[in-house]
């Protein structure tokens, strides 16, 4: 019902590169019209222009008051793009951020604050479907409002509501981020096996299986991931000769990812200063 009426009235996406492009295909493959989206970017991708042959609107004017608008701009570049899509804060268009740091104040104060605005913060997952967003908005943003953003949004993936907008700089450094350091932990444990005499396609194609199937269980499964950390573990086997160095609490796993995620939440707070 909610993505018909963003397929009838259109939906504005300011800036299409990873993480736009990334939703836009969730979108598209829940049925939203190429000819409903509007994408403003100076550089379109071939992907985009190929989008254009079937009816997307590159670049080109906005359409008269669309449901939703979708920031997805680097933080640094919002105030030179923004002005592009101004003229949304004329009409009743959700205007949807996913900019890291950029707070509900800074688009109130850039496009009014009668402006209904959503602030959210998805994953790349999102490509694949598998994405979660975090979503919270302004004081105009009534309930029917966050309804349509989530919708839109559960179409890349799971989304979660929040009230406190404080929140999203942590959200930012747990989920936001968080799948650049599963990727990390992908590379990493291949090298590992290359270290250990295994042919470099092989140690990746371990690792990717490995860190898919065991993030695929911890999502199925009713144990904790504590639980299915032990049931891997045989007492004086090789799962408990690795995680004595992984859970380390000087070196290990633990101390290094409060430190990873808190430089991720505090560099949020210092984009949105
Ligand atoms: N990537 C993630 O995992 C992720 C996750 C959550 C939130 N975010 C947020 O999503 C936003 C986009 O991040 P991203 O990783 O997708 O960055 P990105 O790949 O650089 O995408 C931004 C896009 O905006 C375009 N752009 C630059 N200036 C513009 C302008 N004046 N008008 C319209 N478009 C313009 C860029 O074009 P050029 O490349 O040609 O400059 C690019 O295609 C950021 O605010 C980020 O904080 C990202
Ligand atoms: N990518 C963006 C950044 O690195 C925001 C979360 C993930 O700033």
């Amino acid at each position: 019902m909610t993505l018909d009426m963003i397929d009838r009235r259109g939906l504005v996406l300011l800036g299409c590169g990873k993480m736009g492009s990334a939703m836009l295909e969730g979108w598209l493959d829940k049925g939203i019209r190429p000819a409903a989206v509007t994408v403003i970017d100076p550089y379109p991708s071939r992907r985009l222009e190929e989008l254009a042959g079937e009816g997307l609107r590159l670049n080109a004017g906005l359409p008269d008051n669309p449901a939703i608008c979708i920031l997805a701009v680097k933080p640094q570049m919002m105030g030179d793009a923004l002005p592009q899509v101004g003229d949304v804060a004329r009409g009743d268009t959700i205007v949807l951020s996913i900019a890291a740091g950029t707070s509900i104040g800074y688009f109130e104060r850039m496009l009014g604050d009668h402006v209904r605005i959503v602030r959210a913060m998805p994953n790349t997952p999102a490509a694949v479907g598998r994405g979660i967003t975090a979503i919270t908005g302004n004081k105009r943003v009534e309930d029917t409002d966050l309804d349509l953003a989530e919708e839109l949004l559960q179409a890349v993936g799971q989304v979660v509501r929040i009230e406190d907008e404080a929140q999203m700089d942590a959200i930012t450094g747990v989920s936001g981020s968080g799948p650049a350091y599963v990727f990390h932990l992908i590379e990493t444990l291949a090298a590992a096996g290359e270290a250990e005499g295994l042919a470099p396609e092989l140690a990746l194609q371990l690792a990717r299986a490995t860190v898919a199937g065991a993030g695929a269980l911890a999502e199925a499964a009713e144990e904790s991931p504590a639980q299915l950390r032990e049931n891997v573990t045989s007492k004086g086997g090789t799962t408990a000769a690795a995680l004595q160095i992984l859970m380390d609490e000087g070196t290990g796993l633990p101390p290094l990812m409060l430190r990873a995620v808190k430089a991720a939440t505090d560099r949020s707070r210092e984009l949105g200063e």
